[in-house]
Formats: C-alpha cells, structure tokens, sequence
C-alpha cells in the first residue's frame, strides 16, 4: 500500500503520515535525544498498543506503558493528574516524549499531559480511529472535559507527527467508525464538496473501511484540517470554521453526560447549523436537506430531544467560541462558504431548534 504524506504548516510543522505499516516511521519522528516514551493507550486495546511499543523498544527506547481509561472516561482531570504522576515515576525529562495511540478522546487526554508535563513535552500521535485520523490527532488541540462541559480545559500543543497506520480501522466499531464520518462530512461542508460526492456516489462504501473511497475520503478531510490549522493553529480566525455544528454538539454532550459519540452529536449539531443558516437567510432550503440525506445515507442521526432545549441552550453559554454573553456560530453562506453569526436572537436560535427537534 502506497504511503501518503500531508503536511502540516506553520511554527512547527509535521508530516500527517497515511498507509500501512507506517510504524516504522515511530523512531524517527521521536528523534535521537528522547530516552523514555510514554505510551498512553486505552486500557481496553492493549492489542492496539502492543505493536507501538515494541517499534519504539526495538529502536532502543525505555517504553513506558501507561493504560489509560477507555474512550471519553480518559478525558478528565483525574486521568491526565494519573499520567502526570505515571511520568515523574518514570523519571521523565523535557528531552523525553510521549505517544498517544487510540481514538480521538485519548490522543486528545495524550496530547494534554505532554502540553503540560514539564511546560511541554514532544508528542507523536498514532490515531486509531477514522475521526482520530481525519480530525482529533491532527492540529495541535488537545484537552479534557470538565463537569461544566466538554474540552474546557486544554491547551493548542502540535504533535511532532502523526502516523494513520489504515490497518487499524478493521476493528473499530461500526457505530464508532460511521461517528468520525460525520467529521468528514463536515469537511465537505465548509471547505471540499467533493467529500460530499463521493459520499452521495456510495453511502454504503463510506460505512466501511474498505470502501471505494475510503481513503480519497481520508485524505481529503485531513488536508482540509492540515490547510486550516497550518493557516490558524491557535483558533484567532479561520480555524473556526472546524467548529461548524460543534457549538450545539457540545451541548448536547454535555447533557447526555459524555456518553453520545462526538461525532453523532456533530451531525445533530451540523443540521441545526443549517437550519440557522437557513433562517438567518444565508442558504435555500436545498443545502439544509442535502446535509440531512448525507448524513442519514450513511446512518448518523439529525435530530435530538424537543424538551432538551432549555438545557443545552444553558450549556452553550459556555462554549470557547462565546464572549461575555455574546454567542457565536459558525455559518454557511453556501457550499464550502462559511462565516460567523455573532449574538444571535433567541428566537432565532429557538426556531432553529425547533427544526431539528423530535
Ligand atoms: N483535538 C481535536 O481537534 C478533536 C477533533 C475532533 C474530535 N476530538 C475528540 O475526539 C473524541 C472522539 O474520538 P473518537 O470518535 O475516536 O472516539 P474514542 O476515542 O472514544 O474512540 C471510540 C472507541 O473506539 C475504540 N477504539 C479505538 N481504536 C480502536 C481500534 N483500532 N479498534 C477497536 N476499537 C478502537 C476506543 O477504545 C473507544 O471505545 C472526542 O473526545 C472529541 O472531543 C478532538
Ligand atoms: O480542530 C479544531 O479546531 C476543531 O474545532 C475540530 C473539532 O472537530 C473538534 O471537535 C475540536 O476538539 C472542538 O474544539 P473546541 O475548541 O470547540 O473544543
Ligand atoms: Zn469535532
């Protein structure tokens, strides 16, 4: 299998490295001074991590395993405090480094320990999941959820590469696979419409792993990413435009309490995006059924509870793109056109909401 490199721009740029067998890339990026790695996986992938730790122990590295909570339980500050206790043990310097492998929540958790071990440590990501790969592994973001709401704490530290080993996503769960699709389809949206195409070509195909297009799919999404956070990597203007749809996704993660997959609660989030696009007079009506079709095509839902309304609206406030009170969102004005909507009526909001309701 061929292997693809994307760059990523920027102050410290990397390679977002595709294909199979790109482990062996693992000892080059970690570099001749690091000591000890820190491997920090999924407790319940010790299969998935395995493989990472004899690459980085057979180029002569001391391999610390480090077990983490699986999926969005990583993510909280009782873990990274764990991670942060786990390094000093291992004796773990600023010339050492840490590699985070699994899906989107643990390299998110990864990525956050080494920003703050010792003001920073290098980190190598090894996304196992289709959204780590497109989305979570790449740009730098990394964080942990709070009681009050999703990735309030973190910090923007990129990684020194980014290794997509595709064999991996074999064993991914469907339901979790077909979340990070609606990550790509984002994608599509606000910057590639081709991702859509070849969506709507085969709706079935993008379900899988082997698809037709899986891996134009792949690519495209994560150069769409590695051309913005290259552009922007601290969010100060058009990286924004990666948080379409997320503004309500995040709420309705909190309420549901971290156990809806992001990437379902995007795809929620991307219809309601819409339908304010839609009511805010910047799109027609066709734009707000095509994101609808494409996104039920490939089995992710558009629709969420009538009476949870008050509560999300409640937990928006705190979303990272508010000032003060004012709220902010990130529009379409058409296909791959995209701009803010600051502080919006409430009946508006409410409208909107109303549209995606059941
Ligand atoms: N930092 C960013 O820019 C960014 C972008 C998008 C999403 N995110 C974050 O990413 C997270 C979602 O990521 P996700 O969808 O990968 O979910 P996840 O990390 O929860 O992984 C989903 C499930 O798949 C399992 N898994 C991982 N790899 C596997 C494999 N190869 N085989 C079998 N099972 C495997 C995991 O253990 C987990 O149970 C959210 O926390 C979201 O906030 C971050
Ligand atoms: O990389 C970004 O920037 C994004 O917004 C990508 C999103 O898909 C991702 O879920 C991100 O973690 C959300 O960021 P947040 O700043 O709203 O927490
Ligand atoms: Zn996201």
């Amino acid at each position: 299998m061929t292997v693809t490199r994307i760059s990523v721009r920027g102050e410290s740029p990397y390679d977002v490295v595709v294909g199979a067998g790109v482990l062996g890339e693992l000892p080059g990026l970690l570099g001749p001074k690091v000591r000890t790695v820190a491997v920090v996986h999924p407790e319940s992938l010790p299969e998935i991590a395995r493989p990472v730790c004899g690459a980085v122990e057979a180029a002569g590295y001391e391999v610390v395993p480090l077990p983490v909570p699986d999926a969005e339980r990583a993510k909280t500050a009782e873990v990274v405090a764990g991670l942060w206790s786990a390094f000093g043990r291992a004796g773990m310097t600023r010339s050492d480094a840490v590699v985070g492998v699994g899906g989107g929540a643990t390299t998110d958790l990864a990525g956050f320990a080494a920003a703050t071990w010792l003001r920073g440590v290098k980190v190598v990501q090894v996304p196992t999941t289709l959204l780590g790969m497109v989305d979570a592994a790449v740009g730098g973001k990394t964080g942990i959820n709070t009681p009050e709401g999703k990735n309030l704490v973190g910090s923007f530290h990129p990684p020194a590469g980014v290794l997509c080993d595709l064999a991996t996503l074999v064993s991914v769960p469907r339901d979790d696979y077909v979340g990070g699709l609606a990550e790509i389809i984002k994608g599509g949206f606000i910057a590639d419409p081709e991702i859509l195409t070849l969506i709507e070509d085969d709706p079935e195909g993008a379900r899988l792993p082997e698809g037709r297009h899986t891996r134009e799919l792949i690519e495209r999404k994560i150069q769409v990413k590695a051309d913005v956070v290259g552009a922007d990597l601290r969010e100060s203007g058009l990286r924004e435009i990666l948080n379409y749809g997320h503004t309500l996704a995040h709420a309705i993660e909190r309420a549901e309490n971290y156990r809806m997959r992001h990437g379902e609660a995007v795809a929620i989030g991307m219809v309601y995006a819409a339908e304010l696009s839609r009511l805010d007079g910047r799109i027609g009506a066709d734009l707000v059924e095509r994101t609808r079709s494409v996104l039920t095509s490939v089995g992710l839902p558009t629709a969420y509870r009538r009476e949870a309304w008050p509560e999300l609206r409640d937990h928006m406030r705190l979303d990272k793109k508010s000032r003060g009170a004012t709220l902010r969102f990130v529009l379409l004005d058409g296909l791959a056109r995209v701009s803010p909507l600051v502080d919006p009526p409430e009946e508006l909001l409410e409208a909107a909401y109303r549209e995606v309701a059941r």
